[in-house]
């Protein structure tokens, strides 16, 4: 379905979103930690989806064994670089590879600052020795409150020159935007690009926030745009992308199912959609199965899916040159 002569791109992935579930295992055993399982068969149900959730939050705690084994910053540095051969294993050219620097720490008392190293580490060595190149953004977790957030954010912004945006995550019911205005105020001010998860638990008014309040210029989910027609407007004039994500969002229960997915609205307006994995090992799945059965599940175009394919390239956090080579380098070897 998507074009093997442009560059497949996933702006939209979680690193610790997608630990691998036998690295969860090593890393227990490694560490002498308590699992809830011994074996990989075992230990899936815990750690994937096997039924769609009834939520957002209850979905989010399947990415909790993933962080808890996080004993030490090699853990961090293995996941990290795994994530990268994945890309590779995956098709994907270009990813920017989102991860919160607190959820990682949270366990075993790390610090977020080492954190961010052991994952920069980690994903430079990736890209060298699998031919790939990614981009990291920094999340902030909401759900563990706004001092946590500075914490993080002060963890990212130490290392400012190796992230492309900052980000903020987890619990939007729980945690709106409101709370983290004076954290994406030092975003700005540090010069970083800025998305935001919204519209996928809360409403459409959560998105307008998060464009007028937080400055963001791209959008996580962005499901329930759909509800308001002058933000539907104001995000095809203004070039706001639409991160969506269109597995997560049937795990979530945020969509009942891809047919009634509003993303096919997304694109009729000329809103620049994007599609994207979210956290692929949690959800069991890749972006290929985005492109080859979600999105004409929901209802999309060859036509559409390539637009989709095209606009991720122009969301791209990349300048205009190497947006340019990254087409080149995928042209010449397809
Ligand atoms: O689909 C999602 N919606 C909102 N937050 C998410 C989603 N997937 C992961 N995280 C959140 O991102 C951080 C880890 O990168 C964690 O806070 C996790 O809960
Ligand atoms: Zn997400």
């Amino acid at each position: 379905m998507f074009d093997a002569r442009f560059p497949l791109i996933d702006l939209h992935r979680h690193l610790d979103g997608n630990i691998r579930p036998q690295t969860i295992l090593d890393l227990g055993r490694q560490h002498n930690l308590v699992l809830p399982a011994s074996s990989l068969a075992e230990l899936i149900p815990h750690v994937r989806i096997v039924e769609n959730e009834p939520s957002l939050v209850a979905f989010l705690n399947k990415l909790d064994w993933g962080v808890k084994v996080l004993a030490d910053y090699d853990a961090c540095r293995r996941v990290a670089y795994e994530n990268i051969e994945d890309l590779q294993l995956a098709g994907i050219d270009y990813a920017e590879l989102r991860f919160s620097p607190g959820y990682m720490a949270m366990t075993h008392g790390l610090d977020p600052s080492a954190v961010v190293e052991a994952v920069i580490d980690g994903v430079q060595a990736g890209c060298r020795d699998f031919n790939r190149q990614a981009n990291l953004i920094g999340i902030m977790s909401r759900t563990f409150g706004q001092e946590a957030c500075h914490r993080e954010l002060d963890a990212c912004l130490a290392h400012a020159d190796q992230f492309v945006a900052l980000d903020l995550a987890g619990d939007e019911l729980g945690f709106p935007g409101p709370l983290f205005e004076a954290h994406f105020s030092r975003v700005r001010d540090a010069g970083l690009r800025i998305t935001v998860h919204a519209g996928e638990a809360a409403g459409a008014n959560s998105i307008w926030h998060a464009i007028r309040r937080l400055g963001a210029e791209r959008i996580g989910h962005g499901v329930k745009a759909i509800e308001d027609p002058v933000l539907m407007n104001y995000l095809a004039e203004q070039g706001i992308g639409i991160e969506t994500c269109l597995t997560s969002n049937i795990q979530t229960s945020t969509v009942p199912s891809y047919r009634q997915h509003p993303v096919r609205h997304f694109l009729e307006h000329g809103i620049l959609a994007c599609l994207n994995t979210d956290d692929p090992a949690v959800e069991g799945i890749e972006l290929a199965h985005e492109y080859h059965v979600a999105a004409p599940a929901a209802g999309l175009t060859t036509a559409q899916i390539q637009q989709l394919q095209q606009n991720a390239l122009t969301l791209a956090f990349l300048d205009d040159a190497s947006k340019r080579a990254l087409c080149d380098k995928v042209g010449q070897s397809s």
